[in-house]
């Protein structure tokens, strides 16, 4: 079905695509009880055995989506209902803010990528919490991440603040949290993946979740351009500030080996999909042989496949999250993927 749809997609602007298909599958899902009926009866997985508990976290599934598909957590539920273990929304920041100009999201068909230089578009924290807050109202079951950024606006030395603003906001609403230092959209951001300023904003955070009689599980969302060293670090990190885990990887900036003619490979941005796929295995593997499988990863770039996921985990993921690859396969892959996760 979806490979019939896809070539009409994919004759319109991606990020015009996006917005008709997720307004469309929401509407549907909220209008119709029959709708979501149908779209939960078609791709929803009732697989025994897919159950996981991971820092604390019961999954239904898991295979989750990955930010940046529902920056505002507006399509929580209908995107639940396509099959996905856990949704992470965001990344948002403390102020609204509309991003890069547009367009801002191109198409690589010839390396099934995408490039992208959204730039933390969003409604701010705000709205994110409301939405949320109605959504954990009527669904406390479905397992919401939120990822976390800073303001354009924001200097890298009160970036900190941005953290501790998203943080306190979206507390009761999301069940962990994700602290994006490694979007190349950002001008500066990934210089807050360097040691100190990241230890900074993670250790202030943790003293956050232990003034609360609950904490919530923070992870860390890295690049897939660390060096080894750069990663040593992060295992040191992760060990000094006792966060719950890592997110591996965000979008590369790295153009090596693309099929894609230079005009198009040359667009400023995140390259996502299948490029990155390797890449993000390695450092899956990285971390894990390194850290003596010290800490749960979160695996995520490239996932086009059950065998992508396979791989994923076997590289010491624990979970793993879609975007690219679910935009060129669509929702069967969820299922396809969990399917042989069993
Ligand atoms: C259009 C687009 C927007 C994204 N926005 C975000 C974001 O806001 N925050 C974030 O942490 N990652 C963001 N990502 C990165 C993805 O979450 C993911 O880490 C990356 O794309 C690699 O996975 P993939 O190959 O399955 O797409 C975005 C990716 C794409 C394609």
């Amino acid at each position: 079905m979806y490979s019939l749809i896809k070539p009409i997609f994919f004759k319109f602007d991606p990020e015009n695509v996006h917005y008709f298909v997720v307004k469309r599958l929401k509407w549907f899902n909220d209008k119709f009880p029959l709708g979501k009926t149908i779209i939960r009866s078609s791709f929803d997985v009732h697989i025994k055995g897919l159950e996981r508990e991971v820092f604390g976290i019961k999954f239904r599934n898991p295979v989750g989506l990955a930010a940046g598909f529902d920056k505002n957590g507006e399509y929580v539920e209908p995107l639940s209902n396509l099959g996905f273990g856990f949704i992470e929304v965001g990344t948002v920041t403390p102020m609204p803010q509309p991003g890069n100009d547009k367009p801002r999201m191109f198409r690589l068909p010839n390396d099934e990528a995408l490039i992208n230089r959204m730039g933390f578009n969003n409604k701010g924290v705000d709205v994110m919490a409301e939405r949320l807050r109605l959504l954990k109202d009527k669904h406390p079951d479905i397992v919401v991440g939120g990822n976390i950024g800073k303001n354009k606006a924001t200097p890298n030395e009160d970036a900190v603040s941005d953290y501790i603003k998203c943080f306190d906001r979206l507390f009761d609403v999301v069940d962990y949290f994700v602290v994006n230092v490694s979007s190349p959209n950002t001008p500066g951001l990934r210089e807050l993946q360097e040691k100190e300023p990241l230890k900074k904003i993670l250790n202030t955070l943790q003293q956050r979740n232990r003034k609360n009689d609950i904490s919530r599980p923070i992870l860390l969302k890295i690049a897939p351009d660390l060096t080894d060293a750069q990663l040593d670090d992060i295992i040191e990190i992760v060990a000094e500030t006792n966060i719950a885990g890592i997110i591996a990887t965000n979008t590369t900036i790295s153009r090596e080996n693309l099929a894609t003619e230079q005009n198009l490979k040359a667009e400023t941005g995140g390259l996502s999909g299948k490029p990155v796929k390797e890449r993000s295995t390695e450092v899956i593997r990285y971390l894990s042989e390194k850290s003596n499988k010290a800490f749960p990863i979160i695996g995520v770039g490239g996932i086009h496949s059950a065998k992508d996921a396979q791989e994923k985990m076997d590289a010491g993921a624990s979970l793993v999250q879609l975007y690219t690859g679910f935009i060129y396969e669509g929702p069967g892959l969820i299922k396809s993927i969990c399917k042989a996760l069993v």
